[in-house]
């Protein structure tokens, strides 16, 4: 009996490891269609049990063989959300500055942003919204996002409120699709994102906010969305979707992810 009820210190560690990854599991698939075909995979599981429990042996080796390719099938079925919680463990800073990777695969090719920079971004932003003037700005981190890069035009040059601005003038060529901003360079504009596939979102959402989504779901990047329709603007990061913020806010949030230095060089 002693033996039964006999809890070890890493049994605790286990029991909190499995919950802490099931939690990420639930918020990483919650809300898309992953979370469905999960519970499919859970009934047919369960189903599996019972007829294996009656002994109902046609059915039983049927299955089984489907079951046998069980992890496989998960892989490919889950390919995206596998993709994602490996992303969130991979740019975690605390886990890389705890391995020192962060020192070791740093790219030193592009400069941190300015506080003018970061403010001209800002700005752009702002006036982007009061003229109601649509825009997708995507601003990377530790992911360079060269495959989204490579979809749009490459640009290459010092952020600038008139330069965004210019970009996402209605009817120029460049301004459909997103700009992409690495470090203190605009690298690209007119570059497709991926789309979110989560289905609980506002109805009233489009391609613009479901790329800005998408994108923040499969990469650590911050999507800032102008609305066009409402003149608000929003934020998209690890997969959440902050709607209308104050320029305050988006401030404090490019500030946490570009850490903009004081120097005003380009
Ligand atoms: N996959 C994509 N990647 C980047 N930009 C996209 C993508 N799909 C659509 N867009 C941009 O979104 C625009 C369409 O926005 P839509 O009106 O559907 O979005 P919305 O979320 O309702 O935003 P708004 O409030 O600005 O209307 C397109 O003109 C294009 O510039």
């Amino acid at each position: 009996m002693n033996q039964f009820i006999a809890i070890r210190f890493l049994d605790i560690l286990d029991i909190l490891m499995v919950a802490f990854l099931l939690y990420h599991l639930y918020m990483l698939i919650r809300g898309t269609v992953a979370f469905n075909i999960f519970i499919g995979l859970f009934v047919i599981y369960l189903f599996w049990l019972l007829v294996r429990a009656l002994n109902m042996e046609l059915i039983d080796t049927l299955m089984g063989q489907f079951i046998g390719v069980g992890v496989l099938a998960l892989i490919v079925v889950f390919q995206q959300e596998i993709r994602r919680f490996l992303l969130l463990i991979g740019s975690n800073n605390q886990v890389n500055r705890l391995l020192g990777m962060d020192k070791l695969f740093s790219s030193d090719k592009y400069k941190t942003p300015s506080n003018q920079q970061l403010k001209m971004l800002v700005k752009a932003c702002e006036n982007m919204a009061r003229t109601y003037t649509g825009a997708l700005i995507v601003v990377a981190q530790k992911s360079e996002l060269r495959e989204f890069v490579r979809t749009g035009e490459k640009i290459n040059a010092r952020i600038s409120d008139a330069l965004l601005e210019t970009i996402f003038f209605k009817n120029t060529p460049l301004h459909d699709g997103a700009v992409i901003i690495l470090g203190n360079r605009i690298v690209a504009a007119r570059c497709i994102m991926p789309i979110t596939d989560k289905h609980d979102l506002d109805p009233t959402l489009g391609l613009r906010h479901r790329a800005a989504l998408g994108i923040s779901e499969v990469t650590d990047a911050m999507a800032i969305i102008v609305s066009e329709e409402k003149g608000k603007i929003s934020v998209a990061q690890a997969g959440e979707l902050h709607l209308n913020i104050s320029l305050a806010e988006l401030s404090k949030m490019l500030e946490n992810v570009l850490h903009p230095s004081d120097d005003s060089d380009d």
